[in-house]
């Protein structure tokens, strides 16, 4: 597991960017179409921003969502909402296919289901290129939050939280999915990550970062997070 650090915050979702920018045209060249798979929260958004400004054949890329929370469509707790939002205005949101988690349905535990056959259909075999994810401050990276037994999920790609998570259920990708990308791609930024990321670079099965697969993973991070290290 390789780990860079930056000065700042923007940097960081600068150099993502451009990683992933790279990724992307590489892998059209390659195989004529890109998964890419982006996490919620805080951190991704800046990175976004600056990476759909690249000139890539967008009808070619496919954007899943790491996880999601349960909320009404365009309610801003839902992470589709702010994946749309730093997608407007850069023109791609017509041609780049995007496949949004469903969290108003009667049956979740079906729509499961349905977004993890939907990944196999789209990618063939189920293993997505890239698997963007963040860092909570409490360890947890997708919705695989301490102590849920989401975390023990090893039979199914796309799983629900058990309980609650800052006020919402969750749908997530689980550990066997995340494992098997080709690349993951963490951006850490920020002083209240400082010890997580240590435990994340230690691999550190306490956390469910910990457990992530760090083979073809590379860490962005600031210096705020790395000040402990
Ligand atoms: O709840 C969540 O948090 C993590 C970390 O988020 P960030 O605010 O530090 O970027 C995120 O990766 C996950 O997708 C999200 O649902």
């Amino acid at each position: 597991m390789k780990t860079e650090i930056y000065s700042t915050a923007e940097e960081v979702a600068a150099q993502a960017a451009k990683y992933i920018e790279e990724k992307i045209r590489a892998g059209i060249l390659e195989k004529g179409q890109f998964s890419l798979a982006i996490s919620g929260g805080r951190t991704p958004w800046e990175m976004m921003k600056i990476l759909v400004k690249a000139k890539l054949r967008w009808e070619k890329v496919n954007i899943f969502q790491v996880d999601e929370r349960e909320a009404p469509d365009g309610h801003p707790d839902r992470n589709l909402t702010q994946l749309f939002q730093s997608l407007e205005g850069s023109g791609i949101l017509t041609r780049v296919n995007i496949f949004p988690m469903h969290t108003v349905a009667d049956d979740l535990s079906a729509e499961t289901e349905e977004y993890s056959k939907i990944i196999h259909q789209v990618t063939g075999e189920g293993i997505l290129d890239l698997v963007h994810l963040g860092l909570g401050s409490d360890g947890h990276t997708a919705s695989l939050i301490p102590g849920d037994p989401v975390c023990e999920v090893t039979d199914r790609d796309i799983a629900l939280t058990e309980q609650p998570y800052q006020g919402r259920k969750r749908i997530t990708m689980t550990y066997p999915l995340i494992n098997r990308a080709k690349e993951i791609v963490w951006i850490v930024t920020g002083k209240e990550k400082a010890e997580m990321l240590k435990r994340l670079q230690n691999q550190d099965p306490g956390i469910p970062a910990g457990r992530i697969n760090p083979a073809n993973s590379l860490i962005l991070a600031d210096e705020a997070a790395s000040q402990s290290n």
